[in-house]
């Protein structure tokens, strides 16, 4: 699937062609915007560049989804109005946004056009970091709190670390530094947004290439009671003249500033320290709201390649356990294919990361995953679910001390499975508390013994058996069984058996699951609706779809022989999609 991903800015519109399963882009550009281009002009522009390749999706980069979306969603009449109430809060971004989605939508009617938030991440903040310390009403009315931004930044590298670092990401506190013409910390804690810098706009927080970031709201008071100037000046003072911009009186492009530095410019040097003095003050605050720190991160185009920006952001920071191996700093260089370079040193407890950040794939993904999950919604999506009362298999050599040495299992009736049958030999589990009779033989015989129960049945034999995958029984529980002809002592074959789901390789593809996946089915409609989690996927060509859970399950959810479910999608990145939606019948 080939999505094209649009940033549009007040002053250019940026995109990429983009297969998410590939790092590099199919095509990229930037048009620049002016008097003979206006956001139209642009996208046909782009559509010439790209007129080559096939485009299935569009993706569009908002800044602002304030508390109105927490995921990414495909735009509608509804959600363009509701990316417009959000105008007042990001002047900057959210007007050229809305005027490159109605360009889009206009010469791409037929596409699916899909909004992703920079602020979608960050939906997660707790109470007390996303409130500010004002009248709760006053705030909530104007729905004045922090809602964070570049989430879809913070996210990719986070992402990214946890994988170059070999740690699953729920394990993992770390610190972002998305270091741009726009600059934002982010606290991750157990791969969510705790704490960011930016807050109820795009203004606050870090110094940035022309933004104050944090000042104290008396500026604002005294500047205007001294009319030195008026609202909209004041806005254009601190969105567009300050920052590194109005602290070195050059410009807001580091790189600039650092070879006036060099030369010995005064201001330049003041912009350098107040820049990485405030980025190293978050650093502090965040290990200190986390309670510890794993590992921090730089990206963006100043993370990215600055490193006496770098060097100055992390020096001095042994006191929590990191240590930068200047030579590593120096030399790092990250792409989009080399996109993680370690520049602290072997012995620093927490590792100090460069990533190449991509919020273009990181929108091109999600674009993606909600196309597919779209399209999955016009499927039939009901599984059969089969409920397995307690049943047991057994090897060749148990089945003959059971029932003797001539026995063979006898047919009883076929079960769904193909090949597998019910016996008419049952036999009797013998717990130190409890005897179950009649549990019924599974045929053909296997070359392990499996004596499948449910968690009542434990209770009531009085042994704790663990929960498996079927086939895993060792180290499993023990216990005596009797048939007619003898009585086995078994050291291990008791399980309670792991819910799971039988798939042909084509239903595999139509649910978009692969085998081993661990997913969510929703049982809907019924008086005791629950979800089902941590269910694992069987594929192979010898199964017919069928859930297989057992009578506690069963009974939990108050289902009858007929129920069917309904997948929950789990998503390329782990987090849990919406999409419980069909009934049992
Ligand atoms: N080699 C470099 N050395 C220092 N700063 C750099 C270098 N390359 C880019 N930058 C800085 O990165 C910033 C732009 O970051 P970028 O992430 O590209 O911006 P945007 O937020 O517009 O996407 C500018 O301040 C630029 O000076
Ligand atoms: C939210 C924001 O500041 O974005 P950018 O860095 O693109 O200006
Ligand atoms: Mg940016």
């Amino acid at each position: 699937m080939n999505i094209l991903v649009i940033n549009c800015g007040s002053s250019s519109v940026k995109y990429q062609l983009i297969n998410p399963k590939q790092d590099n882009p199919l095509a990229q550009g930037l048009i620049e915007l002016g008097a003979q281009t206006d956001h139209a002009t642009a996208i046909g522009q782009l559509l010439e560049q790209t007129q080559d390749e096939t485009i299935d999706a569009v993706g569009h980069r908002v800044v602002h989804g304030g508390d109105s979306f927490r995921d990414a969603v495909i735009i509608d009449s509804e959600v363009i109005a509701q990316i417009q109430q959000w105008v007042p809060l990001a002047p900057l971004h959210n007007p050229p946004a809305l005027a490159g989605i109605q360009a889009a939508q206009t010469a791409m009617p037929d596409l699916p056009h899909v909004a992703v938030f920079d602020t979608a991440f960050h939906s997660t903040l707790p109470r007390r970091s996303s409130h500010y310390a004002i009248d709760t009403e006053l705030a909530e009315k104007h729905r004045i709190r922090r809602y964070g931004f570049h989430g879809t930044s913070h996210q990719f590298v986070a992402q990214e670390a946890a994988r170059h670092l070999n740690r699953p990401i729920n394990e993992l506190r770390l610190i972002t530094l998305h270091l741009g013409n726009g600059a934002s910390a982010c606290a991750i804690e157990m791969g969510s947004s705790t704490e960011t810098s930016m807050g109820m706009t795009p203004l606050e927080g870090l110094v940035m290439g022309s933004r104050s970031g944090d000042i104290g709201a008396g500026i604002i008071f005294k500047l205007l009671r001294d009319e030195v100037a008026g609202v909209d000046e004041l806005d254009d003072l601190l969105n567009r003249q300050s920052g590194l911009k109005g602290l070195s009186g050059l410009s807001g492009d580091l790189r600039e500033i650092e070879t006036e530095a060099a030369a010995g410019h005064d201001k330049a040097r003041l912009s350098i320290a107040v820049f990485a003095h405030r980025v190293k003050k978050y650093i502090g605050a965040y290990a200190a709201t986390m309670g510890g720190l794993d590992a921090v991160i730089l990206t963006g185009g100043i993370g990215e390649n600055s490193a006496s920006m770098r060097q100055r952001i992390l020096q001095r920071l042994e006191f929590l356990g990191l240590q930068v191996d200047e030579d590593n700093n120096q030399d790092a260089r990250v792409n989009h294919t080399d996109k993680v370079t370690v520049i602290s040193t072997p012995n620093s407890r927490v590792p100090a990361l460069v990533i190449k950040t991509n919020e273009e794939l990181m929108i091109a993904r999600q674009t993606a995953h909600l196309i597919a999950q779209q399209s999955r919604l016009q499927v039939d999506l009901h599984i059969p679910i089969a409920v397995s009362a307690r049943h047991l298999h057994l090897d060749k050599e148990t089945f003959a001390a059971l029932f003797g040495d001539k026995a063979e299992p006898t047919h009883h009736a076929d079960l769904s499975q193909p090949g597998q049958f019910a016996c008419k030999e049952k036999v009797t589990l013998v717990g130190p508390r409890n005897r179950i009779e009649g549990v019924r033989l599974l045929g053909p015989l296997r070359n392990k013994n499996q004596i499948e129960v449910s968690r009542t049945d434990e209770y009531l034999l009085g042994v704790d058996a663990p929960v498996r995958d079927s086939g895993r029984v060792k180290g499993s529980a023990p216990i005596t069984l009797e048939g007619p002809v003898g009585s086995v002592r078994l050291n291990e074959g008791l399980i309670c058996a792991r819910r799971h789901i039988h798939m042909h390789p084509d239903d595999a593809e139509r649910f978009g699951v692969e085998d081993k996946d661990e997913v969510e089915v929703a049982i809907t409609g019924g008086p005791r609706d629950l979800v089902f989690c941590d269910v694992l996927v069987r594929v192979s060509h010898g199964y017919r779809l069928e859930m297989h859970i057992d009578t506690d399950e069963a009974n939990a959810a108050e289902l009858d022989r007929s129920s069917q479910g309904s997948l929950v999608y789990t998503d390329i990145e782990g987090r849990t999609a919406s999409l419980r939606n069909l009934k049992t019948s």
